[in-house]
């Protein structure tokens, strides 16, 4: 382990200082786009205009004959497209993979002031975020970057479960978590084929009304199977200053599941979520956007206890020094989100 006095140095000789704080932009969504595929990056400008972050995905999903095509079609939007300041992130391929040391080296020296984040998949503990973190040094120095390059890692294997409160530790460089449902299931051995979300088996059921007949009166409920993880990478994320996200939902269509998984993920703590497609921008806008109507009662709290102390009464709910905290998360987020954004600002009366 580093030395506390030495955590913030940089790891190589000529590399930038690393950030002491994770910047906060709003961050509700990363937008997935395939950057071998001519016809994405041509809408990029139009997508990023609408998303918060805008993501080169170079891992699954890209056929490994596109691989060198999507690192290359990444390097083309990092040099020439108009982003119109949405921060433009990756996700390389993963460490043990051939083509993950190009996928760094390439964009590092070749992009590397217009890349905000790389996302790696599949870590499994700090060695895997020290080895890029090092690795990355070396070619912000020698490439001349002048910003830390962030890192973000994905939870997508029962290993990378077991070790999160570390990964979320291991570097000044880390700036958040994603769930990854599907690799996740897969390594947990889960018996599901979907893509995050829920799962019609993954039921609670209620008592029999009718002691003879078992089948009568019971409800079923399905639980959310991502409950524990989710709560377990907040507590993990927070406690290290980083930020949390849901990750991908795959049913496209299924814009209702969609937006009930990503509202469970932001009320558990979240500040974002994946979008696969563009249809889920907006979900994801709407969702990690608070409620307008909780946002009125957060501020009623705040103006009605301006010192944040003691017991008060407020339509008929007990607030406190605690709900007074509660209370400032949904403002605090409310404003800064209602700062670039005309329709929020009017909806939540700033
Ligand atoms: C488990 C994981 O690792 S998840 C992360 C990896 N997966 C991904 O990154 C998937 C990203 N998304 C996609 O590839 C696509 O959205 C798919 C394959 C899921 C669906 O694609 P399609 O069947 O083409 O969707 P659809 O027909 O509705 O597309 C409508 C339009 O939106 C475009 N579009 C679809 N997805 C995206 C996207 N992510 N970004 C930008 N444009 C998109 C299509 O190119 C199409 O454009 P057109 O009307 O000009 O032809
Ligand atoms: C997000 C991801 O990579 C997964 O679910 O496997
Ligand atoms: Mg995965």
């Amino acid at each position: 382990m580093r030395h506390p006095r030495d955590f913030f140095k940089p790891l190589a000789v000529g590399a930038p200082e690393p950030v002491r704080e994770i910047p906060v932009p709003p961050s509700r969504m990363i937008h997935f786009f395939d950057p071998s595929n001519e016809k994405m990056r041509a809408k990029l400008p139009a997508i990023a205009a609408k998303a918060d972050i805008v993501l080169g995905n170079l891992e699954d999903a890209v056929p490994v004959d596109r691989k060198e095509s999507a690192r290359a079609g990444l390097v083309e939007v990092g040099k020439t497209a108009d982003l119109g300041g949405t921060p433009l992130w990756t996700r390389v391929n993963s460490l043990e993979s051939p083509w993950v040391l190009d996928d760094i080296t390439t964009l590092v020296t070749e992009i590397g002031d217009q890349l905000d984040v790389i996302m790696i998949p599949k870590v499994e503990g700090a060695e895997d975020i020290h080895y890029v973190d090092r690795l990355v040094a070396q070619l912000e120095a020698k490439a001349g970057v002048t910003r830390p390059i962030l890192l973000h890692a994905i939870l997508e294997t029962a290993q990378g479960m077991a070790n999160v409160e570390e990964i979320a530790f291991a570097s000044p460089r880390m700036q958040g978590i994603s769930l990854g449902p599907a690799d996740l299931a897969a390594s947990r051995r889960m018996k599901t084929t979907r893509v995050g979300g829920g799962h019609p088996g993954y039921v609670s059921i209620s008592d029999p009304t009718d002691a003879e007949d078992l089948e009568v009166g019971r409800v079923r409920a399905q639980q959310d199977p991502w409950h524990y993880t989710v709560a377990r990478m907040v507590d993990a994320c927070v406690s290290a200053g980083i930020l949390p996200f849901y990750g991908p939902f795959g049913d496209i269509k299924d814009t209702v599941a969609c937006e009930a998984q990503f509202r469970a993920a932001f009320i558990l703590g979240c500040v974002g979520t994946w979008s696969l497609h563009p249809v889920q921008i907006d979900i994801a806008k709407k969702v990690f956007s608070p409620d307008p109507a909780e946002v009125a009662f957060a501020k009623k709290i705040i103006e009605s206890i301006p010192d944040g102390k003691g017991v008060h009464m407020i339509d008929g709910k007990m607030q406190d020094d605690a709900s007074w905290k509660q209370a400032k998360v949904l403002v605090t987020l409310a404003e800064q989100l209602a700062q670039d954004d005309e329709e929020l600002k009017a909806a939540y009366g700033f």
